[in-house]
C-alpha cells in the first residue's frame, strides 16, 4: 500500500466529547504548500493514554478508512504519533454524531430518516463489495455533514466514521456493553466477526434513527444485556410494520439469514416510495 507521505502540523482546540477509548477534539491542520500556509479545521481523535496498548488497532482502523474512499465514508487525513500521543486526524464533519443530533433535534422528518438510512446502506454495500468489515456500525459513528430541510428541499448527507478499536480485540465486558449493536455471534468463543455482523448492527442503528436517537436498552446492566441475546429477544418494534420487519430481518440471530445490502437498499426504496405516497396522498387528484 502506498502511503501518501506529507507532513502537517496541527493544533488542538476544544474537546468535543469522547468515544470508547478516545477523546475527540476540534483542531486546525496547518499545511505548508508552495511556501503558503493552508489551515483546515479538523477532528482530532486521541487514543486515551491508559489504552496505549491499543495503538496498533487504533491505527489499523484509520488505515482501513484511508485505504478506501467513498462519498459516505469519513476522510481520514492521517495519523500522528505526536510525542506520546496517538492521534487520528479526520475531516471535521459539520454537525457531528447522528445520535446526539437526533436527540437534540427531536423532529427529523421520516423522509430525512429514510434518506440517512439509505446512505448508510450504500456505505455498507460499498464495504461489503470490498469485503471489508466495519465492526462498529451505530448512530454515534454516523456523522451528519449536511442537515435535511424538507421545506428547502435539501436532503441530509452522512459520512460513516472509523470503527475505532476492532471489536474482536475488546474485553468481553466491553463487547457485552455493545449489546444490542454487536451481533450475537461475537459473544461466541471465538468471536466471529463477519460482513453479516455489520448487517445486525445496521438493524440496531435503524432502530436508533427511527427512535430519534434514543439509546436502545439504555441503563441495562451487562447481565440483563446478556439475557437479551440469551433469550433471542428483539428491540421494541416500530408501529410502521414494514420498518419493524426490516429491523427484525437485519437482527436475525442466524447471520446467514440476514438480508444482503442489495435487498436492504431495495426495501428502503420501497419504504421511501410508500412514505412518499402517504405523504402526498392528500395532494393526489380525485380519481
Ligand atoms: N457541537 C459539535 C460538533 C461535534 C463534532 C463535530 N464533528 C465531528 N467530525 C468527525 N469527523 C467526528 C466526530 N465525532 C464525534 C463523536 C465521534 C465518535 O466517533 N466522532 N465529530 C461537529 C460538531
Amino acid at each position: 500500500t502506498n502511503y501518501s507521505c506529507f507532513s502537517f502540523g496541527f493544533q488542538i482546540d476544544e474537546c468535543l466529547g469522547q468515544g470508547s477509548f478516545t477523546r475527540v477534539f476540534k483542531g486546525t491542520k496547518v499545511d505548508i504548500r508552495e511556501g503558503e500556509e493552508h489551515r483546515t479545521q479538523v477532528l482530532l481523535k486521541v487514543l486515551d493514554a491508559n489504552h496505549k496498548d491499543y495503538w496498533e488497532a487504533f491505527f489499523e482502523a484509520s488505515s482501513m478508512m484511508s485505504q478506501i474512499s467513498h462519498k459516505h465514508l469519513l476522510l481520514v487525513y492521517g495519523v500522528s504519533v505526536h510525542g506520546a500521543k496517538n492521534i487520528m486526524v479526520q475531516e471535521l464533519v459539520k454537525y457531528g454524531a447522528l445520535d446526539l443530533y437526533l436527540k437534540r433535534k427531536g423532529s427529523v422528518s421520516v423522509s430525512c430518516k429514510l434518506d440517512i438510512a439509505k446512505q448508510l446502506a450504500l456505505a455498507l454495500n460499498f464495504l461489503d463489495e470490498k469485503n471489508i468489515v466495519h465492526g462498529n456500525i451505530c448512530a454515534k459513528n454516523v456523522l451528519l455533514a449536511r442537515e435535511g430541510d424538507p421545506s428547502q428541499e435539501t436532503s441530509p448527507f452522512i459520512k460513516l466514521s472509523d470503527p475505532g478499536i476492532k471489536v474482536s480485540l475488546l474485553d468481553r465486558n466491553v463487547i457485552l456493553d455493545r449489546i444490542p449493536w454487536v451481533g450475537p455471534e461475537l459473544l461466541q468463543d471465538p468471536p466471529i466477526l463477519s460482513l453479516d455482523s455489520d448487517k445486525w448492527s445496521f438493524g440496531a442503528t435503524l432502530w436508533e434513527i427511527f427512535n430519534n436517537g434514543e439509546t436502545p436498552l439504555k441503563d441495562w446492566d451487562l447481565e440483563m444485556k446478556r439475557r437479551f441475546y440469551g433469550t433471542y429477544q428483539q428491540l421494541e418494534p416500530s408501529q410502521w410494520t414494514e420498518l419493524a420487519d426490516m429491523i427484525t430481518q437485519c437482527m436475525d440471530y442466524q447471520p446467514a439469514s440476514r438480508p444482503s445490502c442489495r435487498v436492504v437498499i431495495r426495501q428502503l426504496n420501497n419504504l421511501i416510495t410508500s412514505d412518499y405516497e402517504v405523504l402526498h396522498a392528500s395532494e393526489a387528484p380525485e380519481r
